[in-house]
């Protein structure tokens, strides 16, 4: 559809008797230089799963804000809800006496508190009495879970639940949030969820899937953003797509292929769509591990050859995505040697992050908020930072040389906007992925160790991501990557070992490393039905 055809729709909408549950028109919002959204206009129906579709940068969670309230949009836009004006700029109380409730990329959770705690924190912070009715709470905490059918222990602390849990838990204290409003009013509510999926296995993603439907059948609306093209043409009703801060397209979802809406996404077609053909290869041994044990795997040998991308795979729990912090030293291992190809040798029990970048080995953590990036530094400190040593001369930080190379690395990372004096965490998500994916790739590692390094990446920028490791390794790099998505692995990787309870019970090379394969060997490794589901569900800890 075309922003004339959208503007027309919307009118249409309006002059028919069931009002649309959010209806946005001419929403701009500028920072400083950049034009985050500009002059967006969309209708979100009730009872519909709305995809929110764009590329790193976009402008998708900068629209989120918007209406919870975060960011004041700029003079001109108009909002309604449920057919009323709202007036702009929102405050932060306005969206739950409206209806509308949120899961952000960091599901908000209190991860020190319980999951009762959690789910009654507004109404335990506004209680009227002076004492907090416990037996009522448990009651209530206990009513919503079961609502929902969630088996998971109301005094577990959130940061012992597993993956999958804590976004399930998130997700239906939004829902509940919604719930109470709607029947107070009897009016349609709205749930946006901005990437609650990346990183969890097949089985959790269909759940939560369950539970958006479940809200869309009782008439209130969900926005679901994701970058994860499978996923929005399985749950969505209703896409619409932003690029460079405006509306470029509008589709049902049913209407669209999986290519089309990859290219109305990117602006362009996608060239490298089609899944690469693995050829096996033989590699000279670039780092042996041997004995390696700790943060859950028994014990396990690994070895990476020169130039070969290894994938480390599984379902949430089975324990590939420990490895690469165990060799870096990041997570204490137990035991373990590595024997690196020039002969070196180290004990992985003594190992450290420093002695790891002394050895040219560099990891990339799936965390990016916590343990990758500094959010409050600017984005030519964050790219160069492991070499800051390299740009002192004289006692001084050759400040210059420092952002003309940023500038550089932005552009091959196609990081949006490329401006090396911005903070990090004023980037979107995704560019500032690129940023850390930059500062590694700079220094050419021998040994690059990688957690889900294109999570919250958009679709056009992967294919680039890939395309940069894959350089890198044909001069030489040897990869470990760790990753519960499929086709990145299938896209990416010479061989990939699958693990099962903290071992390795599979390997996949050459032909073998598609999509399909490695979906199939994750599931059928686990060997018994109880087995497989305990391990899908990424048991709590703690679980007997
Ligand atoms: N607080 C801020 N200050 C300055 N610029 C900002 C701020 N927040 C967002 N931006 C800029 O606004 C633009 C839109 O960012 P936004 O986070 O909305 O993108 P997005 O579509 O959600 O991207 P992603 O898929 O990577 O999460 C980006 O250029 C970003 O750098």
């Amino acid at each position: 559809m075309t922003t004339e055809q959208i503007s027309a729709r919307n009118d249409r909408v309006a002059s028919t008797q069931t009002p649309p549950t959010l209806r946005l028109e001419n929403i701009s919002k500028t920072f400083r230089a950049t034009r985050a959204l500009d002059s967006v206009s969309l209708t979100i129906e009730p009872g519909e799963v709305h995809g929110l579709l764009g590329t790193n940068g976009s402008g998708k969670s900068t629209l989120i804000k918007v209406l919870a309230g975060f960011h004041a949009p700029d003079p001109g836009g108009s909002m309604q809800f449920n057919g009323r004006d709202v007036p702009l700029p929102l405050d932060p109380s306005t969206f739950r006496r409206l209806g509308m409730s949120f899961v952000h990329q960091n599901l908000g959770l209190v991860p020190s508190l319980t999951v009762l705690e959690n789910l009654r924190l507004s109404q335990i912070a506004l209680g009227k009495g002076r004492r907090i009715n416990w037996r009522k709470e448990r009651a209530a905490a206990q009513e919503t879970l079961d609502r929902y059918d969630v088996d998971v222990e109301q005094w577990r602390r959130i940061d012992e639940l597993s993956a999958v849990n804590r976004a399930l838990i998130a997700i239906i204290r939004a829902f509940e949030e919604i719930r109470e409003e709607c029947e107070r009013t009897g009016e349609p509510g709205l749930v946006l969820l901005d990437e609650p999926t990346p990183f969890l296995p097949k089985e959790g993603v269909d759940r939560l899937f369950q539970l958006m439907r479940q809200i869309a059948d009782h008439g209130s609306a969900v926005t679901f953003i994701s970058h994860d093209i499978d996923e929005v043409m399985e749950i969505t009703d209703r896409v619409t797509i932003l690029r460079d801060g405006k509306v470029s397209g509008e589709i049902e979802t049913r209407d669209a292929s999986r290519d089309q809406m990859i290219e109305m996404i990117i602006g362009r077609s996608l060239a490298s769509a089609a899944p690469p053909v693995h050829v096996a290869r033989k590699f000279e041994p670039m780092a042996r591990l041997k004995g390696l044990s700790g943060a859950g795997i028994p014990t396990c040998d690994i070895t990476v050859g020169k130039g070969e991308i290894l994938g480390l795979t599984g379902l949430i729990g089975s324990g590939y995505d420990k490895i690469p912090y165990l060799v870096f030293g990041a997570d204490p291992a137990h035991s373990g040697e590595m024997t690196l190809d020039d002969g070196k040798h180290f004990d992985l029990r003594t190992m450290t992050p420093a002695a790891s970048i002394a050895e040219n080995i560099a990891l990339l953590p799936g965390d990016r908020d916590t343990k990758s990036g500094v959010g409050n530094m600017k984005v030519f400190e964050n790219m160069l930072l492991p070499d800051i040593g390299g740009y002192v001369q004289g006692g001084f930080l050759r400040n210059g040389q420092m952002r003309r190379e940023a500038k550089a690395l932005g552009e091959r990372f196609e990081v949006r906007p490329n401006d090396p004096e911005l903070n990090l965490g004023n980037l979107s998500g995704g560019n500032a992925q690129k940023v850390l994916i930059a500062r590694w790739l700079k220094r050419e590692p021998r040994l690059l160790l990688l957690d889900e390094p294109t999570q919250g990446v958009d679709v056009g920028t992967r294919a680039n991501i890939f395309k940069a490791v894959k350089e890198a390794a044909a001069k030489g790099m040897s990869v470990i990557c760790a990753s519960s998505d499929a086709e990145q692995l299938a896209e990416l990787c010479d061989r990939v070992l699958v693990f099962a309870r903290g071992r390795i019970v599979d390997e996949l090379a050459g032909s073998q490393v598609d999509k399909d394969n490695i979906t199939q060997a994750c599931y059928s490794s686990l060997g018994t039905a109880e087995g497989r589901a305990q391990d899908a569900a990424g048991q709590d800890k703690g679980t007997p």
